[in-house]
């Protein structure tokens, strides 16, 4: 590969619990949350391009205009950060993490194209600099950024690492849309879960304080928790509108994946710890020269 291009992927992500604390006068609520990263991944492909200043999606999902893909707002807010001429770049994305299912794939992305763009255009950008970027594109944002699996706090900005179990996990998508500004803002959303301290947490003595309100307003997915928990312990993950079995071996969860109801949509993926995209992006510097080119 040459220095002007780039491949890294952006894992998807589950919250293992998620307790509402309560809610902050902007409307926005105080959670604490433990994200692990998951083996399954969006793929990116960066090219610098010659025309200055460009940012060319080459694919968006469909029901995303260009403009509002993340990935073009995490592009953007770099070059307006650097408020200099850069190179152009075209950004090709391989889709799979399932949209809007509380897997954090939009935020992933945003935050491997943060990482990746530094990278490329050789920006002298602090850590914390990209974080304060990443963060205005969306809550998820910081985690991806500090590339290891953590406890988290605030609306998900203040990060301490974890090692929680490398579960296998049976993830299912039920075709349904949460929205998870509706699922904030609901009167019978609980939000006064107490604090708990980083080292207590556990999968027994938490939960995923929405599930009982998504489960309401949306069936389907009371339907697939109760199906997975004829195999394994599982809650919703996020805000939805996908949940998850936690599985100790893979031949299990692939066991219960062989059973899934024809109509649904699964998965199995591994937990992982560390994100893959540090690794990823170490390697590509190594084996590139560091001249940014010239506009
Ligand atoms: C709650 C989580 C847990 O991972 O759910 P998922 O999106 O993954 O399902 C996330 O933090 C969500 O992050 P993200 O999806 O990036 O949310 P944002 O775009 O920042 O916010 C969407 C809307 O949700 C509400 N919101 C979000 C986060 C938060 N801590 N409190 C809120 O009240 C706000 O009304 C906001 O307008
Ligand atoms: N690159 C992207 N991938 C996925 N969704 C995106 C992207 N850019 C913008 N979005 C928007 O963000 C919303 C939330 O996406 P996503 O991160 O997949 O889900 P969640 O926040 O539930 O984990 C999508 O419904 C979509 O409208």
């Amino acid at each position: 590969m040459d220095a002007a291009q780039l491949t890294v992927s952006a894992p998807a992500k589950l919250n293992l619990f998620l307790h509402i604390l309560g809610r902050r006068d902007n409307g926005y609520h105080e959670l604490q949350t433990v994200f692990q990263f998951l083996d399954f991944s969006d793929t990116l492909h960066f090219s610098l391009t010659p025309t200055v200043n460009e940012i060319r999606l080459l694919d968006s999902p469909a029901d995303v205009a260009p403009t509002d893909n993340l990935i073009y707002k995490a592009a953007r807010a770099l070059q307006q950060w650097h408020n200099q001429p850069l190179p152009g770049v075209a950004i090709r994305l391989e889709k799979r993490i399932p949209m809007g299912g509380g897997l954090g794939g939009g935020s992933s992305d945003a935050a491997s194209t943060l990482l990746a763009l530094r990278q490329l255009w050789q920006l002298a950008i602090s850590d914390a600099e990209v974080a304060e970027l990443g963060l205005a594109l969306g809550a998820d944002v910081p985690v991806f950024l500090f590339g290891q699996a953590a406890f988290a706090e605030g609306i998900g900005e203040r990060l301490q690492p974890v090692n929680p179990e490398p579960y296998w996990y049976l993830v299912i998508h039920p075709q349904v849309h949460v929205s998870t500004a509706e699922v904030f803002q609901h009167p019978q959303l609980p939000r006064q879960t107490k604090a708990l301290q980083l080292h207590d947490w556990n999968l027994h003595n938490t939960r995923n304080d929405c599930q009982q309100l998504v489960s309401k307003l949306h069936p389907e997915v009371a339907k697939a928790i109760a199906w997975l928990l004829e195999y394994a312990p599982a809650r919703l993950t996020g805000t939805g509108a996908c949940v998850f079995g936690c599985f100790t071996s893979q031949t299990e969860a692939m066991q219960a994946l062989t059973q899934l109801p024809p109509n649904w949509n699964g998965f199995v993926a591994r937990g992982l710890n560390q994100s893959p995209v540090g690794s990823e992006l170490e390697l590509a510097m190594q084996s590139k020269p560091t001249t940014r080119p010239e506009v």
